[in-house]
């Protein structure tokens, strides 16, 4: 049973032990959430007591273990309390990878086993993967670790924009309103929003990050290197796909791999990596009911919204985008690969295709350029570009093919912090 009380504003609810009360809240239509009394948690941040957050465009779970009484304010689209979720699961998932912490810890800098778990979480589309990651995450950080939350789910960036293979190491729990504040992400552009798009630019972009990574806690502090990683994965399980996530697996050498909701992808992945990966542990967890579908059209809002969110900030930390006209000489715009490579077998004898997959292509100004999302790459030559991270974005306003000049916004005034630009197909209508 479930107390609510409803007064002329606010809506109250009394909680017990391991219950959440689950809210939808639409863009625009802003959900304010407060902990009256008890404690209580949304996706493993703990709120303040007697403090208001703000909730938009957001579908969350304010969940306690000991039972609270919180009031809610204004129209969620949905609004329900549920009895039952795999908290208590995900919990244990938590308390055997601070163990892990621990005897990493333990081992001390520069030995074998100093590093902490390296875990992946992996599911369907919508099974609560970037969820549980998050949870996770927070947990580590309430217990006094930094571990570096990786996000190679292209199709949303919960890092940065969508489009991305990303790593930050989480230094405080997520913030409810502003979600992950990350001040020096490390970032590689893919530039599209599926992994199928280029699967062999995907490939090569994740050994990139992994080798990063792993070079980074050889020379990380001892906390740092023995709180681990934590990777969010894409949902698409299938084919191809299923293969991409075992290229993540093998190349992030991930011990701890999570699968969430479904059997098939469980009993595949234990017989697949018994030969290639014996020593990883393959845990099966629940999907939460809360993790609900989100249909095309909502996935493709909530990319705009990370792109508009880079660009002008949030609410609560507004940024003032700038406008400049640049000379297209004065920058070089760059694609990688040229679409589907055609089958050796229908070209001309002798010859090769040109649609390489890492073939870098430079693009003069055209119109296909407009509103289109590019990477500001750290490059200091063409040849660089494969293997450079990139220092931020920057959307295509205006092209004028004529003068040769783009017109670009980016998040901040002043000079690019590099010329070589790469061009996806991630896109925005952002004004
Ligand atoms: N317990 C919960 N209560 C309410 N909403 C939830 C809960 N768990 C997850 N959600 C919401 O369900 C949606 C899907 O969850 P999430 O993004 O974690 O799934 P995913 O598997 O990472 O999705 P994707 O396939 O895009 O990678 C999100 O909007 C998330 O906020």
């Amino acid at each position: 049973m479930v107390a609510q009380e409803a007064s002329n504003t606010n809506t109250y609810f009394n909680l017990t032990a391991r219950q959440e009360l689950r809210l939808e809240c639409s863009n625009g239509r802003p959900v304010s959430i407060r902990l009256e009394e008890g404690i209580a948690e949304v996706f493993g941040t703990e709120l303040n007591r007697g403090r208001a957050v703000s909730v938009t465009g957001q579908k969350v779970a304010v969940f306690t273990w000991v039972g609270c009484r919180v009031s809610v304010q204004g129209e969620p689209t949905v609004m329900y309390v549920a009895d039952e979720t795999p908290m208590a699961s995900y919990l244990n998932v938590h308390q055997t990878l601070d163990q892990r912490r621990e005897e990493a810890k333990r081992a001390g800098p520069g030995s074998a086993g100093s590093n902490g778990p390296v875990v992946v979480v992996v599911g369907p589309t919508d099974s609560g993967k970037s969820t549980l990651c998050r949870l996770l995450g927070n947990w580590a950080v309430r217990s006094g670790w930094q571990p570096t939350f990786v996000d190679l789910d292209v199709g949303q960036g919960t890092i940065t924009v969508p489009g991305c293979l990303s790593a930050v190491p989480l230094e405080q729990p997520v913030d409810i309103e502003e979600g992950f504040i990350a001040d020096l992400p490390l970032v590689f552009f893919f530039g599209h929003s599926s992994p199928g798009d280029n699967p062999a630019l995907f490939k090569s972009l994740a050994d990139k990050l992994a080798a990063l990574l792993q070079r980074r806690a050889a020379a990380a502090d001892p906390r740092v290197a023995a709180s681990g990683l934590i990777i969010n994965t894409f949902g698409w399980v299938d084919g191809l796909g299923y293969e991409l996530q075992k290229h993540i697996i093998q190349a992030f050498q991930c011990d701890v791999v999570l699968v969430v909701e479904q059997d098939r992808l469980y009993a595949t992945l234990q017989q697949d990596l018994k030969v290639t990966c014996p020593r990883t542990n393959i845990l099966k967890l629940a999907k939460s009911g809360g993790a609900v579908k989100r249909e095309g059209d909502e996935r493709r809002g909530a990319r705009e919204q990370r792109i508009r969110e880079y660009f002008y900030g949030t609410a609560r930390t507004p940024l003032q985008p700038a406008t400049q006209t640049i000379r297209a000489t004065d920058l070089a715009v760059y694609r990688i690969g040229t679409g589907p490579r055609a089958p050796s077998t229908t070209l001309p004898v002798g010859s090769a295709s040109l649609a390489d997959p890492l073939r870098l292509q430079n693009l003069p100004p055209s119109l296909e350029q407009l509103q289109c999302l590019l990477a500001v790459s750290h490059a200091a030559t063409p040849d660089q570009i494969l293997n450079a991270n990139v220092a931020g974005f920057v959307l295509v306003k205006d092209v004028d093919t004529a003068r040769g000049t783009l017109t670009i916004t980016a998040p901040a005034p002043g000079p690019l912090p590099g010329r070589y630009l790469i061009m996806g197909s991630v896109r925005s209508s952002m004004e």
